[in-house]
């Protein structure tokens, strides 16, 4: 058994009834997406609710990152709908996006930080874009999101490329976090970290997430961040999200993906970890 996975929290999940746990904060129904006559996205629905750590898993190829684009209004769906916040963003206009962007916030696979920016001034840039805070007000708010995510304020005028991986996805998630969203999407916030430094990464997520009271949307092959963090998992198969659920739950689903990507030798692991747990209470 592997102490990595040993050491992680143990992930909340919730069963509560829709009624109880309020309208979903993302909401996609009945999409299809085609390139061409390539149809990625059929029939697909999902919902995500309020304070929830969604996690999105599928093959290579299942429109994973499509379909987290089409939740932040950059590519649009062939048909269907992608509410968020209650509003229809699929075929949303450079206005519309530009108000719902205030409240999300998207952590890139690689941090995509500007390399010519200091690390100050890219956690300062979504500020600076609203153009309607003082700069002084912008300074204390840098310096607290980079306290949030463990950067001091000696790393403020580093460049990138000063930067180890570990820090460089820290100081992507406090720009993420600059504007106070309630929505973070992560797409795989752990890829290209070491062991330790991925799992000081979920730890912070877990951290910010409890006390920032976020919903995050997730897309991770990794089994023991999935398994850390995430409240439901949405398994992508066959055009369409085939099984959503708690953990436990998509484990005991009959179909070969599944069994492949949760039961092979690390997914056996991490479910021997799991096993050994109380269930955990419901979150609500
Ligand atoms: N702009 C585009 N034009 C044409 N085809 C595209 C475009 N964007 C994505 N695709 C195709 O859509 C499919 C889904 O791509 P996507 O990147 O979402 O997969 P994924 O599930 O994220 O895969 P991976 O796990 O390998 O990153 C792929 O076949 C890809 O080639």
């Amino acid at each position: 058994m592997s102490d990595f996975v040993e050491r992680r929290a143990k992930p909340r999940l919730t069963k509560k009834p829709e009624h109880e746990v309020g309208p979903p904060v993302v909401e996609i129904t009945n999409l299809t997406t085609k390139f061409g006559r390539t149809v990625v996205h059929q029939d697909l629905n999902l919902k995500v609710y309020q304070g929830e750590i969604l996690s999105i898993v599928g093959g290579s190829g299942t429109g994973k990152t499509v379909l987290l684009r089409q939740m932040l209004g950059l590519e649009h769906p062939s048909s269907g709908s992608v509410c968020v916040f209650g509003e229809d963003i699929s075929h949303a206009d450079a206005q519309q996006l530009q108000r719902m962007r205030n409240h999300w916030g998207m952590l890139f696979q690689q941090g995509a930080l500007y390399s010519a920016l200091t690390v100050f001034d890219n956690i300062a840039l979504p500020m600076r874009e609203l153009r309607a805070l003082p700069e002084d007000v912008i300074r204390d708010a840098v310096l607290l999101k980079m306290s949030m995510v463990g950067l001091g304020p000696d790393q403020a005028a580093k460049m990138p490329s000063d930067l180890s991986g570990g820090m460089i996805k820290r100081a992507s998630l406090a720009r993420a976090l600059a504007l106070e969203p309630q929505l973070l999407f992560l797409d795989e916030p752990t890829a290209g970290l070491d062991p330790d430094l991925s799992d000081s990464f979920v730890e912070l997520i877990q951290t910010l997430h409890a006390e920032l009271g976020l919903t995050v949307v997730m897309v991770t092959h990794d089994l023991d961040t999935l398994f850390a963090l995430s409240h439901r998992i949405a398994v992508l198969a066959e055009k369409h999200v085939i099984a959503v659920g708690p953990v436990r739950d998509i484990l005991k689903v009959d179909h070969p993906f599944i069994k492949h990507f949760f039961l092979g030798g690390r997914g056996k692991r991490a479910v021997q970890v799991l096993d050994s747990e109380p269930a955990p209470g419901p979150e609500h």
